[in-house]
């Protein structure tokens, strides 16, 4: 085939950055440049926060006196649904970026994450007290459902041009006297909150009259059992091998051990969750989503049976492999919030590719199951500790003015002594700072 026939292969972005960590902050946005993940121009605003200002916090918040930071990293190795994919996580702690890092690292082994997702279904809740009969009350309102819900998409209009809009309405009875309506609407790539609010508001008089209650409450509810994800991986047993244990299944079997541990005991079960959370609520922070609600939903689910669970599973697959899967709700967004406003929440959707609300919810949820299988690896080998002091050292490091490469050099003899004590790091620092003057 002549030269003009032969299609230049498009190079695929391989979210494989291989000693990415080791580099500095500029070589990191170089390098995601050279590799076509950024713009020259979107890596230095990644530098400058370009556009975040004070202004721009003022029209987010009230009271706003100066602007709040966090670290932004990118968790790599990441394929979702075949496609490489580099997470963005905006988060205080250290150790959880490589933990997120890393267990996508044994994922991608297996071809990575495979996610699925729920309709984006935003639930509005209306509350009625003191019905006087809610046996009359629910036959009223089932007779009327299909009307309510043509009733409310007539304020749903530019919601239903999207393919969106009112889709179910639901009844509950809570006592004697108390019923909830719980309206079902697809909010697109909107979390929904205030369309769902202002449509639960609207439609409120309409429940009433037919009900012969009292409007309560109307507002949306954080369990969004109706939006959830769920993402699936494997590790191929070869893939876990860890100091001090002979083989991959022996890891896979501990890693098992400390799942079952969490479906025993809510006390763990709490912890192993916490796991899963580092990595979705980095990256809800990232993307400008209201993780508040997203936590409050996702420990209520793992509370569904009555009894407080995880919210992932681990087991043996047929292969021997490690299989995780991770179901909960996830109601992100891609417009409106911060998303309006916050030019790095725009930023941090680009990095991620993010086509929309349920594929934003599928990242986040990937980088929860990997924070999770991190987490247990650790916990199942060679502990907590060794990893994340590790990574904590370089912040005391840090924080005794530690700067460039004399951060690795002092966390290394600190990780090395086990001690993370900043009087330590400030003798080691001196003691490297003399040693480097002695030898010029
Ligand atoms: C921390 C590791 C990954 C080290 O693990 P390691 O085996 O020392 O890592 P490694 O040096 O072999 O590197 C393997 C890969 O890890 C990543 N990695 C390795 N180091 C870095 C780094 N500095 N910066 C960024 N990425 C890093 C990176 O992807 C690297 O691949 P490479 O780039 O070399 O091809 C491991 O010990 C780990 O995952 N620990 C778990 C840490 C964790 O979960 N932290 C969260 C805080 S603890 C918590 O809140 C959760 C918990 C524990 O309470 C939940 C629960 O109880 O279940
Ligand atoms: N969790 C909670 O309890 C609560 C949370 N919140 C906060 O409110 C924030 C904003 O919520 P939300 O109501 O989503 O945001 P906004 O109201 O800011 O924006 C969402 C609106 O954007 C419009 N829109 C434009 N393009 C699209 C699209 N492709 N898909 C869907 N909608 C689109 C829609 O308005 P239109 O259809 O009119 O065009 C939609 O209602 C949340 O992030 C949350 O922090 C607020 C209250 C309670």
């Amino acid at each position: 085939m002549s030269d003009d026939k032969v299609q230049p292969l498009r190079r695929v972005r391989s979210s494989r950055l291989s000693g990415f960590y080791r580099q500095t902050p500029e070589q990191r946005r170089s390098r995601l440049v050279e590799s076509r993940w950024l713009s020259p121009e979107e890596a230095e605003a990644c530098a400058s926060l370009a556009g975040f200002d004070e202004a721009c916090a003022d029209s987010m918040v009230e009271n706003v006196i100066g602007l709040h930071g966090l670290p932004l990293g990118l968790a790599l190795n990441f394929i979702v649904n075949g496609q490489e994919r580099l997470v963005p996580m905006a988060v205080e702690e250290p150790s959880i970026i490589a933990a997120a890092s890393y267990a996508a690292r044994l994922c991608s082994e297996a071809g990575g994450f495979q996610v699925t997702a729920d309709e984006p279904i935003t639930t509005a809740q209306v509350q009625l007290l003191d019905v006087p009969s809610l046996r009359q009350a629910e036959a009223d309102l089932r007779a009327r459902a299909a009307e309510l819900l043509a009733e409310a998409n007539s304020h749903l209009g530019p919601m239903c041009s999207r393919g969106g809009g009112a889709r179910e309405l639901e009844i509950r009875v809570l006592d004697a006297t108390t019923l909830v309506v719980h309206l079902h609407v697809d909010t697109r790539d909107a979390m929904g909150a205030n369309l769902v609010n202002g449509l639960a508001e609207r439609m409120a008089p309409r429940f009433v009259a037919l009900t012969g209650g009292r409007a309560g409450l109307k507002i949306l509810t954080n369990l969004a059992d109706r939006r959830k994800v769920y993402v699936r991986a494997s590790v191929p047993v070869g893939a876990l091998v860890s100091e001090g244990f002979s083989e991959g299944a022996a890891v896979r079997d501990a890693i098992l051990e400390a799942q079952l541990f969490a479906e025993m005991d809510p006390y763990r079960a709490v912890t192993h969750n916490k796991g899963v959370m580092n990595g979705v609520d980095g990256v809800l922070v990232a993307c400008g989503n209201d993780w508040r609600a997203v936590e409050a939903g996702a420990h209520a689910y793992a509370a569904r049976s009555g009894v407080y669970r995880p919210l992932t599973s681990w087991r043996r697959g047929p292969g021997g492999e490690l299989q995780g899967l991770l179901e909960m709700p996830l109601p992100t967004s891609t417009v409106g919030g911060a998303a309006r406003s916050h030019p790095g929440v725009l930023r941090a959707l680009k990095l991620a590719g993010v086509t929309g609300a349920l594929d934003l919810a599928g990242v986040a949820a990937a980088a929860g199951l990997a924070t999770n299988l991190a987490a247990l690896k650790a916990l199942s080998t060679e502990g907590i500790q060794k990893g994340h002091m590790a990574l904590h050292a370089r912040r005391v490091a840090a924080e005794v003015g530690a700067e460039g490469e004399w951060v690795s050099i002092v966390a290394e003899q600190l990780a090395r002594e086990h001690v993370y004590r900043p009087e330590r790091a400030r003798e080691i620092l001196d003691e490297v700072r003399h040693h480097e003057g002695a030898a010029q």
